[in-house]
């Protein structure tokens, strides 16, 4: 495997600086790459070379750390999957997750990520173990809260870990496998509530219960992992540093990464200036205030393109296009989780070869598209509603709005009123509108859709469906919704996030944007109901396309390229003036490679070495 990084010229003259001050230190030895390649003596040597860096440079320590950590993300999908469809406590999980990301900010400057791990994994194993024994609705809400903080801390959290153990060439995948883990966790629990469906009762408990292994699993696991060592190095702790680092990078002389990123950091700390709360600090230095609006803007757009609604929504769109079981309808829904968790994992094949910024963009341009394909499946299946041709004359009705609609469209967006019929192939017979059934949304009030034994009989009860012959272009909408989103959209925000703030503003940064992601999550999913009920379900989906093309924009303009950049040249990425940045792509395509020879580092190819000189 070829090591490559793309350094701008700043950097470039900094590392330079080092390395040959560094020459003929402790046997350390360097040398740049002249504009020929006469300085390599011959190509069996450089071969060699190569070998050996390639056996050194990339320690199976770091995928260690990077899959433990992750495990954060694993509980983070499972535990939002487990719970999706239940409002209440999904609402309270996730305002819990908002909060304590901010408050995460806070204990990660104070007692380092390592300590903000462990105490996420135990409060996702508390949670899950009281979740599990719950005796009643109270106990399953605070469970729920526990679980909601471990959400926000973790959030906030690994992908920041992650980026400040990896080597630069690997920071943007090993982040990705964060997202990975995520949509992972959330087919993980697709499956489990389908296995469960057979369980009349307390299959929840086990499903609740399941979250505990994972999360002793990283507990146990961080006992004995290190805390990041830019985090020590921050912190004065520099001996200890030296040894994480080197153990991290398997041994190698890595005493010019330690004093890169001490001297930046100490530079950081410098130009940041001015006393006061880190994120005020933040919003006064422009760099900072630009990555914070970026960061924030690219996790609030991440929610606003609906990935959460279409995940929840999948099981309905099934049961549009005919899909009747129950059962079978939760398995497929399955289908839509592993979909996303397959396109995440391309997400992470790609992030390093063709970068951030292109990756999110081409993902954003693909999801404004199928959004509208969504809608416009939507829109059609709406125009050909079926019409209501049978009106109950039940005295219950007499008082009931379900009386006045005449198709199934309107009705079935009444929160109140839900759809029921009889199929005779694909004729519609005897359908009816109305009232639910307030303690549960399956059954009509009264009637023949409000008896499961009645209901056998090809009569159906449509909640919050239409039966359409058009829901396979809804269909395809979700299919091409999720292969757009989930290599770019899904993790790309979490990944540029770990990587736009120094050091000094890192988990302020995070903790601000990853709160963002939550607040917009919650936002969007309790608004959709109403939404749709206001503008229908093809306007919602319209909307949710312009907001994605809203995003593409500001993406377009203000997003730069952070691949192969160590963390501490990227907030020269924001010196200049936002949404100036996202054009400066200029030295992306320059490609170093430098590897290093038994002690000694060569540059063996750099396409623009004379920049350098
Ligand atoms: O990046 C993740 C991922 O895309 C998930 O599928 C989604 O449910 C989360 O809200 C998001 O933050």
């Amino acid at each position: 495997m070829s090591r490559k990084h793309d350094y701008n010229l700043r950097s470039m003259s900094n590392m330079m600086g080092e390395r040959w001050r560094k020459a003929g230190d402790a046997g350390e030895r360097s040398l740049i790459k002249a504009p020929s390649s006469a300085s390599i003596s011959s190509q069996g040597a450089t071969r060699a070379a190569r070998k050996q860096f390639q056996q050194d440079v990339t320690p199976g320590f770091v995928y260690v750390l990077a899959v433990f950590s992750a495990l954060g993300g694993f509980l983070f999908g499972y535990d939002t999957g487990v719970i999706s469809g239940q409002e209440l406590l999904i609402s309270c999980t996730v305002t819990a997750a908002a909060l304590s990301a901010l408050l995460g900010a806070f204990l990660n400057g104070l007692f380092g990520r390592r300590v903000c791990i462990l105490l996420a994994s135990f409060f996702f194993a508390v949670g899950g173990i009281v979740l599990s024994s719950a005796p009643g609705k109270e106990v399953l809400l605070a469970g729920r809260l526990i679980v909601g903080v471990g959400l926000g801390i973790a959030s906030m959290t690994v992908p920041v870990y992650i980026a400040e153990s990896s080597p630069p060439h690997l920071r943007g995948q090993l982040v990705t496998v964060n997202t990975l883990f995520i949509t992972g966790g959330q087919f993980t629990a697709s499956l489990i509530d389908g296995a469960f469906s057979y369980l009349q009762q307390n299959g929840w408990r086990y499903m609740f219960g399941l979250s505990v292994i994972p999360a002793l699993l990283q507990f146990l696991g961080f006992l004995f992992l290190p805390e990041s060592p830019r985090w020590l190095i921050q912190r004065g702790l520099t001996q200890k540093a030296r040894r994480v680092l080197s153990q991290i990078r398997g041994n190698q002389n890595i005493d010019e990464e330690y004093d890169s990123i001490k001297n930046s950091i100490e530079e950081e700390e410098k130009d940041s200036g001015g006393d006061g709360p880190v994120i005020w600090r933040m919003l006064t230095y422009p760099p900072t205030r630009r990555a914070l609006l970026v960061g924030c803007s690219l996790q609030m757009f991440q929610q606003l393109s609906g990935i959460n609604i279409v995940m929840y929504y999948s099981a309905t769109i099934l049961q549009m296009s005919g899909v009747r079981d129950d059962k079978l309808a939760i398995w497929l829904a399955g289908i839509a989780t592993l979909t996303n968790f397959l396109f995440t994992l391309l997400g992470v094949w790609l992030v390093e070869r063709v970068g951030r910024r292109k990756l999110t963009l081409g993902s954003i341009v693909g999801t404004c598209f199928s959004l509208s394909l969504l809608a416009t499946g939507f829109l059609i299946s709406a125009q050909h509603s079926p019409p209501v041709t049978f009106h109950p004359l039940d005295p219950a009705m007499a008082n009931s709005s379900c009386s006045k609609y005449q198709l199934c469209e309107p009705c079935m967006l009444d929160p109140g009123c839900g759809f029921c019929y009889r199929e005779n192939g694909s004729a519609l017979l005897a359908s009816s509108c109305v009232p639910v059934n307030k303690a549960s949304t399956e059954q009509a009030a009264w009637g023949r859709c409000s008896n499961f034994s009645l209901m056998k009989d090809q009569t159906y009860w449509a909640y919050n469906y239409c039966p359409s012959s058009y829901s396979w272009l809804v269909l395809l909408g979700l299919v091409f919704y999720l292969a757009a989103f989930a290599p770019g959209m899904g993790p790309m925000p979490w990944t540029i996030n770990s990587e736009i703030y120094p050091l000094w503003a890192r988990s302020t940064g995070n903790a601000c944007a990853a709160g963002v992601n939550w607040t917009f999550n919650i936002l969007v999913s309790l608004t959709f109901l109403h939404l749709a009920q206001y503008l229908t379900y093809y306007g919602a989906f319209f909307l949710y396309s312009s907001l994605a093309l809203l995003g593409f924009i500001f993406i377009y303009g203000c997003l730069p390229e952070t691949k192969g950049r160590r963390l501490e040249e990227i907030e020269a990425l924001f010196e200049n003036q936002l949404c100036s940045c996202g054009a400066s792509d200029s030295d992306e395509g320059r490609q170093i490679e430098y590897i290093r020879v038994k002690g000694s580092n060569y540059h063996l190819s750099d396409n623009d070495a004379s920049d350098v000189d």
